[in-house]
């Protein structure tokens, strides 16, 4: 006779964020409108719209660099939010840059440089580094943290083919290992099965409110 354990159910997967209903004002602008979803880990989600339909509003908001004005943001974890600036100060060299985000992080500094054919800049001064190394090693900072969710807002920027190619091989490593991301993108990365998330352009809500 078989029993309930002969079929065993698979594995529920482990819940890294959920935002329920967020909705977010800038200035007079409805920028955000009841958004919703979930991350589990393991999972990729891009986050695509328009020019100012908001994907950066709604990352600071799930990073709590700002509040909702209403809705809620669930974390059940650490995350590592890459924004738009690279954020290194000229005159350090990288692993200067780098050395506090290595001292608070979990993660190797000299597996990090390696990841991203980041080692050979290893001294040399953030001002002496090309806008494509820049948002490299801003990236490094992502993946020192060891934080399990990350939030990647236009990692790409300034990338050639190539690093590109590893950036896509770093993210699968990181869900391999049950970690999970949203990014903002608008060039296709290389990334298997992703899910897609797109905000709509409020503009008219904006127009409507003005006429
Ligand atoms: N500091 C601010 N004060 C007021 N409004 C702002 C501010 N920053 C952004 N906005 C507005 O919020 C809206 C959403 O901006 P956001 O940067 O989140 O869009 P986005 O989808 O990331 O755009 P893009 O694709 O151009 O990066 C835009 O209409 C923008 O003008």
């Amino acid at each position: 006779m078989t029993s309930p354990s002969d079929f065993p159910t698979p594995p529920v997967p482990e819940r890294l964020l959920d935002v329920k209903g967020v909705t977010v004002f800038r200035g007079d602008r409805l920028v955000l409108d009841g958004v919703s979803l979930t991350l589990d880990a393991g999972d990729a989600m891009i986050l695509t719209g328009p020019n100012g339909a908001g994907k950066s509003t709604l990352l600071r908001t799930i990073s709590g660099l700002r509040r909702p004005d209403s809705g809620e943001v669930i974390r059940y974890g650490d995350l590592a939010w890459l924004g738009h600036q690279d954020a290194l100060k000229p005159g350090l060299t990288l692993a200067q840059n780098l050395a506090l985000a290595e001292k608070l992080g979990t993660n190797s500094l000299p597996d990090a440089l390696e990841a991203l054919d980041l080692t050979h800049l290893t001294d040399l001064p953030a001002r002496l580094l090309s806008s494509g190394q820049k948002r490299r090693a801003a990236f490094a900072r992502v993946m020192l943290s060891g934080a399990p969710l990350w939030l990647l807002d236009e990692p790409t920027v300034g990338l050639d083919v190539a690093s590109i190619e590893r950036l896509g091989a770093v993210m699968a490593a990181h869900r391999a290992n049950g970690g999970a991301m949203i990014v903002t993108t608008h060039v296709p990365l290389p990334l298997d099965n992703t899910r897609s998330h797109e905000l709509p352009s409020l503009a008219h809500v904006e127009s409507f409110w003005l006429s």
